[in-house]
Formats: C-alpha cells, structure tokens, sequence
C-alpha cells in the first residue's frame, strides 16, 4: 500500500501524491500522521476534512463519522490537508464555505469555476471547497476540469471534489449553483423539455433538502430555469423557498447594455433595470423605473416606440441572437451574470438602485400571482437575503407585458404538476413560449 507521509498539517508544506496512484489508509488529519487516498470511484467522493467548520451547517445531515462509509472523493492535490490557521497570511481568513455546482463540465462552469477559486466572487479573504456534480457520461471531462483547477494555484481554493451523485456533492454546501441541464434538441417538444429538466431538479431539490446546509442559496441556470427552481423548490420543503433564485441577470445585462448603447453612454450609467417574469421570450425589461445617469430612461431616450418595440424584442432574443454568430449559446456572460448575481446577495445593494432576480412570488406586493418563480426586482443588506422592491412605478404597457409572461409561467407550471406535488400535469403552453436561446 503505497502512503504518503506528511509532516506538517500546512498546505505548502505537504508532499504531492496523486490519489489514483494510492490505496486508502486513514483519514486522521493530524500533525504528524499517515494519510493515503482511495483511487478515483465513480459512484463515491471523498471529501477531505480540514481543520475548519463550513459556514451556517445545520443540517441534518448523515452524521459525519471520522471515516464514513460512503467517503467522498477528493481531486488530486486538494486532497492534501491545510490548515489555514497554521499560515500568517492565512489566519485573518474567513471560514470555508461550501459551493457546488452542477453541469460542471459544461461550458458555463468553465467560466465560472475558475471566477470563483479566483476570490473574485464571495472576496479575497474567503476560502472555497468546490463540490462538482457531473454524470457518468461527462466523469473524464470533470477529472480534466479538476486538474485544470489544481493547475491554477488558486490559493484561496481548499477543496474540490467531482462526484455523479447530488447527495455527496450538497452535502453541507452553503450555495447550489445548478446548471447542468439538458438542452432543448432538434424537434423535442418545450413540454418534454419541461419534463426532462424538470426530473433533474426535481431530484436535486430533493438532495439539497436532505443534505444542504438549511441556509442554502440556490441559483437555478439550467433552463427553463423559473419552472425549474420551482421544482426545485417544491422538493426542499426544509429549506426555506426563499432562499431559491432563477438566474435573469443576463438578460437584466442585456437590457443595460442596449440603454447604454441608444443613449450614448457608457453602461455604467445605467441603474434600476427590473427584467420582470419569465427568463424567456415574454420577458419583460422593464424601461418605465429604469434610470440613465439618474434620470428617467424615458426622459433620456426620447424614442419611445424604440422602448417598447425594439429594445424589448432585442432583450428578449439576444440569446438566440448569439447562437447564430457562436453557434451555441451564452457562456462567458451567463457566468459573468451568475458572479453579478452571488455578489449581489453578499454585497449590500448600492442605495437607490436594485437587481433583478427570478424569485418565489407568495406575499409579493405586485399582484402577481402566487406560487411561481418570477423575475422581480430585488435589495440586499448583503447578508444573502433580499427584499422586493416596493415602490415601483406600472402603466397600461408594463402590466399588459407582465401578465403575459405570469400566464406563460403558470401554463408551464400545470406542465409540471406532477414534479410539484400538485396532481397530474396538464400541458397547455401558449404556441409561442421560447427561451431567448430559441429564437
Ligand atoms: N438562465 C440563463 O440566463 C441561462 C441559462 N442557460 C442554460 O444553462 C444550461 C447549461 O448551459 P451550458 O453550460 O452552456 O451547457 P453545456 O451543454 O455546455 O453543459 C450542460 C451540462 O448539463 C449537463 N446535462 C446535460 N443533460 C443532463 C441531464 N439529462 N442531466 C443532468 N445533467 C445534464 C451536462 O452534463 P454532463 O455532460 O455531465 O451530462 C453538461 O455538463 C442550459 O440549460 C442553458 O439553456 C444558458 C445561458 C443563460
Ligand atoms: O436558450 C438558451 O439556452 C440560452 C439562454 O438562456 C440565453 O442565452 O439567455
């Protein structure tokens, strides 16, 4: 049995030893101790313990014996013990926090993975465990993804681990980025995507209500990712709903790009962009509360046919505006948008201003209908939480627009009533329900 011995319980200081070249010894993490590392399993991850607790743990999770049964697979180097409070520059540094992410070798996470190792998105002073789930089938590019992470360095990133199973990857995680999801084929039916995807998500809430952390945040990208959080939701009855978002901070992006672009300025000036609804195309970017350099949009574009026909219709397909240049769709600003919108729950919202976020409608003080996941404009104290808005501005145009998209996500909610403990599902989707991507 080959066993690496390590003298110190300092990262720097550890000696190298690839996991697949190892058989399992103990997972005693000590000074002065023996460790060895099981070989590379499909099925089961390890996660190696370290000398510092996840932030907010509370749940109920399987108790966590020094050598569990199931011992989860840690990644390479990240197997190596650390212990931050051994390190000068280490010592001031917060405690670990879980992350995981699904569909983690897909072209998103490539993107955002290597953000979130980097300190650019929870801060300089926050170390990461990465916990990715993958499936049987995308296993090998997961390993390639975690050997490009061990490549980078990143000081900050303590922990990762690869696994096809959402019970290991969520265990104790204190975000659950999901977005691995099928993508719609050649000739498949919305409704059947609905289904598929919604499988999925109905499973992972399952797993995030049985192992997470009960503070969780969840970001549902995986489209069609209102009704998918929804699932999810529904399935984590013990956590609260709440703490679950749709991402539409693209399309809140977009929209802030295409003000700036038809005023003339840069895009920086741009503030309350509300993207109400569904992240689809009957998605509302909202340019009635939206401000340009403090001003009303629409008292700096005076073109108000442009507002309410063009700039709409381009928000709601950019998307699909740009699978036909790339041939596939948004990645490096989906994860640019995915970093907006963690940073914006854990950095207070600058004053007077707002982002947007699919978020769960019961006690909304719009008047929309309760019980979906809808895109609504939001305040953070930069604790994780948020507020809605309340004092926000509706005319005849804004409210006719939001109802359309409210009937699309209840119709895509009867198509899923058996992922949400509400009876049978019954598919009546309006003809034109497209994601951005689709057009
Ligand atoms: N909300 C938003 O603003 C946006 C959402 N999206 C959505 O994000 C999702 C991911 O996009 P992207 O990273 O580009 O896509 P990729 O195809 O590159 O990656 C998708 C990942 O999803 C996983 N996956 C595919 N089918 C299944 C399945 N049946 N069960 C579980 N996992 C599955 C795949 O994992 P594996 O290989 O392991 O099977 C793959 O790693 C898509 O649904 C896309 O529509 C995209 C852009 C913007
Ligand atoms: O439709 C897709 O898959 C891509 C998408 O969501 C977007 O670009 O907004």
């Amino acid at each position: 049995m080959a066993v690496a011995e390590l003298s110190t319980p300092s990262f720097i200081n550890t000696r190298l030893v690839h996991p697949s070249k190892l058989s399992f010894s103990t997972t005693h993490l000590h000074s002065h101790r023996r460790l060895a590392f099981p070989p590379l399993s499909r099925t089961h991850n390890a996660r190696i313990s370290c000398s510092l607790a996840p932030n907010q743990v509370q749940a109920p999770a399987p108790a966590q014996t020094e050598e569990p049964k199931n011992k989860p697979e840690c990644y390479g180097v990240f197997c190596l013990t650390y212990d931050l409070k051994a390190e000068e520059e280490t010592k001031s540094w917060k405690k670990l926090i879980n992350v995981a992410v699904s569909g983690a070798a897909g072209m998103i996470s490539n993107h955002l993975l290597f953000k979130l190792a980097s300190g650019e998105v929870f801060g300089a002073d926050q170390p990461v465990a990465l916990k990715l789930l993958g499936s049987e089938r995308s296993f090998e590019a997961l390993e390639g993804v975690a050997m490009e992470l061990e490549d980078s360095l990143f000081p900050l990133l303590r922990e990762v681990i690869i696994s096809i199973d959402p019970y290991e990857v969520f265990q104790d995680v204190d975000w659950a980025l999901l977005i691995g999801a099928k993508p719609r084929g050649p000739g498949m039916e919305r409704a059947d995507l609905l289904d598929i995807n919604g499988q999925i998500f109905a499973a992972q809430g399952k797993a995030l209500n049985a192992v997470a952390s009960r503070n969780v945040k969840v970001i549902v990208v995986g489209n069609p990712c209102n009704t998918n959080a929804l699932i999810c939701l529904k399935n984590a009855p013990n956590i609260p709903a709440k703490n679950f978002h749709a991402l539409t901070r693209l399309d809140e992006n977009r929209a802030k790009c295409q003000l700036a672009l038809k005023a003339g300025v840069f895009y920086d000036k741009v503030s309350n962009v509300t993207i109400w609804g569904n992240h689809s195309t009957t998605q509302v970017p909202d340019f009635l509360n939206a401000r340009i350099d403090g001003l009303p949009v629409k008292e700096v574009i005076k073109d108000h046919k442009w507002l309410e026909e063009e700039f709409t219709h381009k928000v709601q397909t950019r998307g699909g505006a740009l699978i036909k240049k790339w041939g596939r769709s948004s990645a490096a600003s989906t994860s640019v948008s995915i970093v907006d919108a963690i940073k914006s729950l854990v950095n207070p919202t600058p004053e007077g201003d707002w982002f947007s976020s699919g978020v769960y409608t019961t006690g909304n003080p719009y008047g929309i209908a309760e019980d979906i996941v809808f895109s609504m404009p939001c305040r953070s104290k930069g604790d994780g939480d948020y507020e809605l808005v309340k004092d926000i501005k509706f005319d005849d145009y804004l409210l006719k627009r939001i109802t359309k998209s409210e009937a699309e996500l209840l119709a895509e909610k009867r198509c899923v009533g058996h992922l949400i403990g509400q009876g049978i599902a019954f598919c009546d989707l309006p003809e034109d329900t497209m994601l951005p991507g689709e057009m």
